[in-house]
């Protein structure tokens, strides 16, 4: 009886093996030899070789997301035999630059790519050129990197601290019941935040945004329900003036509720057959929810929670249209980047709304060097380190890449004023990340060094990565909590601030995490003050026998 039942079962199982192979033959991609010194592994081609209408490719720094979706793009470009629109895009300009450099190294590429039309663009390009066509001639094509950012920012600002400061002198805020009247910390940046959050999740009704949960807003200041009413009062305000006095101005997060608000007018034409979406973490909920919509056969997203360092939002994947439940989601777990001692360290930052990386539960293709953290007394001392660290590099690896990553954090006027870049300048030719599309050839021995912040090499790697600024002071950034407590007012001891001042904290580790793990090679990360206790606090989330310490002692804490 025995006997015969595995007999079957075996028979059954062959056959549902034949199967499944003859499915999987069907869409066959030979993927081999597609792109230089590229082996997929098993796991990356099983991600390859499924289709499926939506799909999410997880998995931690440097596991390959990036190269797995280009090698779906590639095999959709070469399985297709009628033409179709692709759309290849992600949040930063940088990172789609990098896209394409990498696509453009595979001669497959050049064969396929006139059969159909790809755009590999930022998620805003995309949008300003569909609402262009379908008549939002304001709609701009910007360039998404974080100096821009920040200048766009300042802008409204100022158009909102100058929005609050007349609406609190009106009669009608006089008249207003005293529980929708508003506290002084819900001026200035906070309206600014308030607003653009509201955008960029699709609260623009006042029932919407009267009801719905203000996650990813923090604690401090308190906003009272009723409160909600006068700040969408602003809102409102705050629309009239951009169309009054700023000729129709669209804010970045227009963008999406744009598409979304006229999707009937958007011709099938214009809207894709494939869309693949890269570090999907950064996109806000409405740029998410219109790329779905916009996507006519497949979606493919790729992300890593651990790297997700802009606003957050209140939906799931499913409330947006994106359903990747069981085996339409993904995870690759080797990592092809960073050495198991880069990784070893990046992995031990604690998080406290993201899964820290197990390393047990992942593999690595390579060994090196431990990361070291070096305390110098000045930055002229640090400059100078810095210099014959890259110097002993260019002698000894002349096809290096090397990036010095700093926390100006879009401050143009301090990166200008920068020693530590002034220093660099006298000896290698440095480029900053605007200039990365234009300068940086990966085929060119002896590239540019590359001096930029850390949210501009999202998706980006180095062999040499170089961290300066690894103190209290930029990690956390200083300028955040002064901010938060600028919010909090006499609320300093209040549990909302606590819980707020931990997001922070989070945030800015996520920062430290994408810092580190842009490492191919060796990290090194250093940092100068009065004296030594000026180390990142991060530090002690380290295990000292993780690092190397030079000018401090590592024991005093470190786990
Ligand atoms: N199978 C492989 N063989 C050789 N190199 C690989 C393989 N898979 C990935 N790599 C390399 O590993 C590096 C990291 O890959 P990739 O940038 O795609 O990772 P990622 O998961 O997108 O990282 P991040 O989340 O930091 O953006 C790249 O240099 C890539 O070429």
């Amino acid at each position: 009886m025995s006997s015969m039942q595995t007999t079957a079962d075996l028979r059954k199982k062959r056959l549902d093996f034949a199967r499944r192979s003859a499915r999987a033959w069907q869409n066959y991609f030979d993927a081999h030899g597609l792109l230089p010194n590229i082996t997929l592994s098993p796991e990356q081609i099983s991600v390859v070789q499924q289709d499926e209408d939506q799909m999410l490719i997880n998995g931690s720094a440097g596991t390959g997301k990036s190269l797995t979706l280009i090698y779906k793009l590639l095999k959709v470009m070469e399985q297709e035999n009628e033409p179709k629109r692709i759309l290849y895009c992600s949040f930063n300009t940088t990172l789609v630059e990098d896209a394409r450099k990498r696509i453009e190294q595979s001669s497959k590429f050049h064969e396929i790519k006139d059969k159909h039309t790809l755009h590999m663009e930022t998620f805003h390009y995309m949008a300003a050129r569909i609402l262009r066509e379908i008549g939002f001639p304001n709609a701009e094509f910007l360039r998404i990197n974080l100096e821009n950012l920040r200048r766009y920012e300042d802008a409204i600002t100022r158009r909102t601290i100058a929005l609050v400061d007349t609406f609190m002198e009106s009669e009608e805020y006089k008249k207003l019941p005293l529980e929708q009247k508003l506290y002084k910390t819900h001026a200035g940046t906070f309206l600014m935040d308030e607003i653009l959050w509201m955008k960029a999740n699709g609260f623009v009704t006042e029932e919407s945004y009267y009801h719905c949960e203000r996650a990813g807003r923090g604690n401090i200041p308190r906003l009272t329900k009723e409160q909600r009413r006068t700040i969408f009062y602003l809102y409102k305000e705050y629309e009239k003036m951009l169309k009054k006095q700023f000729h129709d101005h669209l804010d970045l997060e227009d963008y999406a509720l744009l598409l979304l608000k006229y999707f009937d007018d958007i011709p099938d034409s214009l809207k894709y057959d494939y869309i693949f979406v890269d570090e999907v973490q950064d996109l806000q909920a409405m740029q998410l929810k219109a790329l779905v919509g916009l996507a006519k056969k497949s979606i493919v997203v790729s992300g890593d929670p651990k790297q997700r360092i802009y606003k957050r939002s209140p939906f799931s994947y499913r409330d947006l249209g994106l359903h990747i439940e069981g085996r339409k989601t993904k995870n690759l777990r080797t990592n092809y980047r960073s050495t198991k001692q880069i990784m070893k360290l990046a992995s031990s930052l604690e998080f406290i709304d993201a899964e820290n990386d197990r390393l047990d539960d992942q593999r690595f293709v390579r060994e090196g060097k431990k990361p070291s953290i070096y305390f110098f007394p000045s930055s002229k001392e640090l400059s100078c380190h810095l210099v014959n660290q890259v110097k002993v590099i260019q002698k000894n690896d002349p096809d290096a890449t090397i990036a010095v990553i700093h926390r100006h954090d879009g401050d143009t006027y301090a990166i200008s004023q920068c020693s530590v870049l002034m220093e660099l300048k006298k000896h290698f030719d440095v480029i900053t990340s605007s200039q990365y599309g234009r300068r940086f050839d990966l085929n060119k021995q002896k590239k540019p060094i590359l001096f930029t912040d850390a949210y501009s090499v999202k998706g980006l790697e180095f062999d040499y990565v170089f961290l300066i600024h690894f103190d209290r002071d930029h990690y956390p950034n200083k300028k955040r909590i002064e901010e938060l407590d600028k919010r909090a007012g006499d609320n300093k001891n209040s549990d909302g601030y606590k819980a707020d001042f931990e997001a922070i904290l989070n945030d800015e580790k996520k920062v430290l995490y994408v810092a580190i793990t842009r490492a191919k090679k060796e990290v090194q990360l250093m940092y100068t003050g009065r004296n030594f206790r000026s180390i990142c606090p991060f530090v002690r989330n380290f295990y000292k026998e993780d690092y190397d310490a030079f000018g401090f002692d590592s024991s005093i804490y470190s786990k």
